[in-house]
């Protein structure tokens, strides 16, 4: 039988927090709220114990707190939690504590546990909290990922060495287990990680196939930050009896550091209020902006490059060592924008799918279906499958989230503004919604998925309300806006069709040079790093508009930058409550522009094999 935990229903068994033991309870003690158990009290191996405190985790979150005794049990877990709860050490923790427990004893090498994520950036990710925890211990434990661009001859060597630990994308460990490469023969643990995501991403038949070739007794632990009607199908196959954590109603303390707003505005205003946004610095801090597609994130960043404004774009044509160098460059504080397509949604169906709770949209499921098998058919570029923005990538410190373009489902915007406010950080999350009578308006830069976002943000506002969120209203003061209309509408012009073609071809041939011809010469030439910046200037053989990089102060209002906005939303301070500054910038270069002012591409003649 099922066992559902609510809030105050803590394991039966198991390593026990201290308690308090009062010897005659009265009515104000009993209502003190249980002492919170530590690290150390978890009954996880003390060497994991001194790589979580080197990591500065001063006590476990509530998902860990629930998950890490049951898992230490033998039991199976379902457990579904908010975004950036701290899931990943939840499951990793008492994983790597049973594998090291058993290797003091019987030390023979096998695959113990299997990770399985959606995107390759999250297992770049996982691997590198496995990486983290094991530091103290990384002679007794050894991990592999799965995922890179590498031969079958070299992930087959790699395997050969019997990680006690494999990451992966479900697509690349059945690829491994059907080669014979990876054997899951011994098999005692099998985590998923964003579950509800798995089958989305059309691993459906991998995840048969590997399920088949699992050993009997495998205790499985899955999480997800929703509780999809696909985690049924996944549970029906993986799980044994799992306990059910359902931790939705706990993290009413941390959300509070989440503010959400909107604006309602016509496709034009929305390139007016993001170069005051990011011109005036209305915000401060790290964003991260979501854009609807490929295109529009180079049109956002050519149109930004016109008034200095420098960031980098993000998506799933970049090939994957760009793209987890640019996630972690963003994290070390180098890139303040990552303007992000999330490709996702549309792609997979994904909106039918989490809208599941409401009857019309399960009529409609299959028949997106279909019409998503097509439109993957008709894609132009070549995109990674494996890719993911949005879900479970762990951006540190943004300071906000920007739904530029709004996502097309509840779930999807919940995943997006998952990436900020993270582990008791602060943090804002602001959506464009275009109402239905402004649509088309302006048709050079229209995009189609904003025709319904009115409507999602109605889901949305339904949504978060029964988390006890809210959304609020930003309103910008039209008036003063009006003052750099022309300035947005001369930078918006500017950035055509052929420019931004231009700028993808020539990014995606950047970024293909760097990671292969150039990488031995900046690894011998570290000093010149700095040239494989993502954020650089992409339109080069655009319109140059000098007079467009500063604001003259005859257009500010009178009364400055504040008069443009009713809220004061903007500073976003990278301090906990409790006033500690957790935001590292020590990797930050000083300069924002490149000192040499040579471009490496020309400099740099690249070695030719005689
Ligand atoms: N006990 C802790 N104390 C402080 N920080 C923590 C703790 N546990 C995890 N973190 C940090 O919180 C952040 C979010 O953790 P994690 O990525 O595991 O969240 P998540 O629940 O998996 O999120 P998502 O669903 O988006 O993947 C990470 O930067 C992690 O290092």
């Amino acid at each position: 039988m099922k066992r559902k935990l609510d809030k105050n229903d803590e394991p039966e068994e198991g390593p026990e927090p201290k308690k308090t033991q009062p010897s005659k309870p009265d009515e104000q003690q009993k209502q003190q709220p249980e002492p919170e158990p530590s690290f150390s009290e978890l009954g996880l191996d003390p060497r994991l114990v001194q790589a979580v405190a080197k990591q500065n985790f001063e006590k476990p979150t509530l998902v860990q707190r629930k998950a890490i005794p049951l898992a230490l049990k033998g039991q199976d877990v379902l457990c579904k939690a908010k975004t950036g709860s701290g899931k990943t050490a939840a499951y990793l923790l008492p994983i790597l504590t049973s594998i090291l427990k058993r290797k003091a004893t019987d030390p023979t090498p096998f695959t113990a546990g299997l990770i399985l994520v959606p995107t390759r950036e999250l297992a770049d990710q996982v691997f590198k909290a496995v990486e983290e925890f094991s530091a103290f211990c990384a002679k007794d434990i050894h991990a592999a990922k799965l995922t890179e661009n590498v031969s079958d001859a070299v992930q087959r060597s790699l395997l050969a060495n019997v990680p006690d630990v494999v990451v992966s994308t479900p697509a690349r460990a059945w690829h491994s287990v059907n080669s014979s490469a990876l054997s899951l023969a011994k098999l005692q643990f099998l985590v998923l990680d964003e579950a509800d995501l798995v089958l989305s991403y059309g691993y459906d038949e991998d995840m048969e196939n590997l399920s088949r070739s699992l050993p009997k007794g495998v205790q499985t632990i899955m999480m997800s930050a929703t509780l999809s009607p696909e985690l049924d199908a996944l549970k029906e196959i993986f799980c044994r009896n799992p306990t059910i954590l359902d931790l939705k109603e706990e993290f009413g303390a941390e959300d509070e550091k989440l503010t959400q707003f909107y604006v309602k505005c016509g496709e034009e205003d929305k390139w007016l209020i993001a170069y005051l946004i990011f011109k005036l610095q209305l915000i401060k801090g790290p964003c991260l902006i979501f854009v609807a597609d490929i295109d529009r994130s180079y049109r956002l960043k050519l149109f930004f490059e016109q008034f200095s404004i420098r960031s980098c774009v993000l998506n799933s044509e970049l090939p994957i060592n760009t793209r987890i160098k640019i996630i972690e460059e963003f994290n070390k504080g180098i890139y303040d924008i990552i303007i992000a397509s999330d490709e996702r949604p549309e792609a997979f169906g994904e909106e039918a799918a989490e809208e599941g709770e409401e009857e019309k949209e399960k009529n409609s499921k299959s028949k997106d279906g279909q019409e998503n098998q097509k439109s993957k058919k008709k894609r132009k570029y070549q995109k990674d499958e494996e890719y993911g923005v949005s879900r479970g990538i762990d951006f540190k410190n943004v300071a906000a989230v920007i739904n530029f373009d709004m996502p097309t489902s509840a779930s999807s915007y919940t995943h997006r503004i998952g990436r900020t406010a993270r582990a008791g950080r602060a943090g804002i999350a602001l959506s464009f919604v275009i109402p239905k009578d402004q649509f088309g308006k302006h048709k050079p830069t229209m995009v189609k998925s904003c025709e319904k976002d009115e409507k999602v943000l109605a889901k949305i506002i339904r949504q978060q309300a029964k988390l006890g969120r809210k959304l609020e209203p930003y309103n910008f003061n039209k008036q003063q806006m009006e003052a750099f209309r022309y300035r947005m509408t001369d930078a918006l012009r500017a950035v055509t069709r052929a420019a931004i073609r231009e700028a993808r071809t020539r990014e995606l041939r950047q970024e293909l040079l760097r990671s292969e011809a150039l990488k031995r010469y900046f690894e011998e030439n570290p000093t010149e790093l700095q040239h494989l910046r993502h954020d650089g200037e992409l339109g080069k053989g655009m319109r140059h508009q000098a007079h467009l990089k500063h604001v003259p102060d005859y257009l500010l209002p009178k009364e400055g930058k504040k008069a443009l906005t009713e809220q004061q939303i903007g500073f976003v301070p990278f301090k906990k409550l409790d006033g500690k500054d957790r935001r590292r910038r020590k990797g930050r270069p000083k300069g924002r522009t490149f000192k040499t002012g040579k471009d490496p591409l020309k400099t740099f003649k690249v070695r030719r094999k005689k």
